[in-house]
């Protein structure tokens, strides 16, 4: 993969109350790459995707989007093409799904059809209350209404949290080929680490707080010797 990173992170320091919970991590994804950012509980995965849509301020370090700094606005971050699929997946239970997607469509952003090609199940159950939908469903639309934004960098915390492994077998391909074909830089924080290390470019495990490892995805690929040592904090080199 080719050209300059359109998101970075650069020695971030980062926290709670002047406490820091992630502590000089760098990293940096280009057009139509995927980051799996992984890590046991509590390593400070969350902490690092809300740090790079400006909603945790810096301890130390800077976050560049697009060539400029992040703003300390989400929303503002979002028109400018960043934007955060939440873990809580952020979708109206009480409306439709397509009430959902109309809401969420932006000006600029990938066309309603388009977005149906991409998960052909929404457009079956768009007169349906996303109450009623199942959790694989839910993410789903949560994935769709970001499209609807027109990100150029998505970032997207646990996509498969309480999913079946099926429904996590079937989305986070999906996630690839959008990637490709929309040439949207994504970071993905994910459990399912052989599952992520499948579709991603790149992969960083974080253990409290501090990288543990930093490689391209294809060298952790059947290693999972190497990624369990970095969950379990020990400083792996990938010679
Ligand atoms: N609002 C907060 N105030 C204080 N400390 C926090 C807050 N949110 C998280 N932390 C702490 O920061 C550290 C990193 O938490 P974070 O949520 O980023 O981890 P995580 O890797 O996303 O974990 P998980 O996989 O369990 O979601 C943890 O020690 C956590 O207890």
């Amino acid at each position: 993969m080719s050209g300059q990173p359109v998101f970075e992170l650069d020695d971030i320091t980062v926290g709670y109350g002047g406490v820091s919970a992630v502590r000089g991590l760098s990293a940096s994804v280009r057009e139509g790459e995927i980051l799996a950012l992984l890590g046991p509980n509590g390593a400070g995965k969350t902490t690092t995707m809300l740090a790079a849509v400006g909603a945790l301020p810096l301890i130390s370090g800077s976050v560049q989007a697009l060539g400029q700094p992040i703003d300390s606005a989400v929303e503002k971050n979002a028109r400018r093409g960043v934007t955060l699929v939440p873990d809580s997946r952020g979708v109206f239970h009480r409306l439709s799904v397509a009430d959902n997607l109309r809401l969420a469509k932006r000006k600029g952003g990938t066309d309603l059809g388009v977005v149906y090609e991409y998960f052909p199940k929404l457009k079956t159950m768009r007169t349906r209350k996303c109450g009623n939908l199942s959790g694989g469903e839910q993410q789903m639309l949560a994935m769709a209404k970001a499209l609807l934004a027109g990100p150029k960098v998505l970032l997207i915390d646990e996509l498969s949290l309480g999913l079946s492994p099926i429904a996590v077998q079937e989305l986070l391909p999906r996630l690839r080929s959008i990637a490709d074909d929309q040439r949207m830089a994504v970071i993905l924080v994910e459990q399912h680490i052989d599952l992520a290390l499948g579709i991603a470019d790149s992969a960083v495990v974080l253990h409290h707080g501090r990288v543990a490892l930093s490689a391209p995805a294809a060298e952790l690929r059947g290693r999972r010797d190497m990624v369990e040592a970095a969950y379990f904090g020990r400083t792996v080199d990938v010679a």
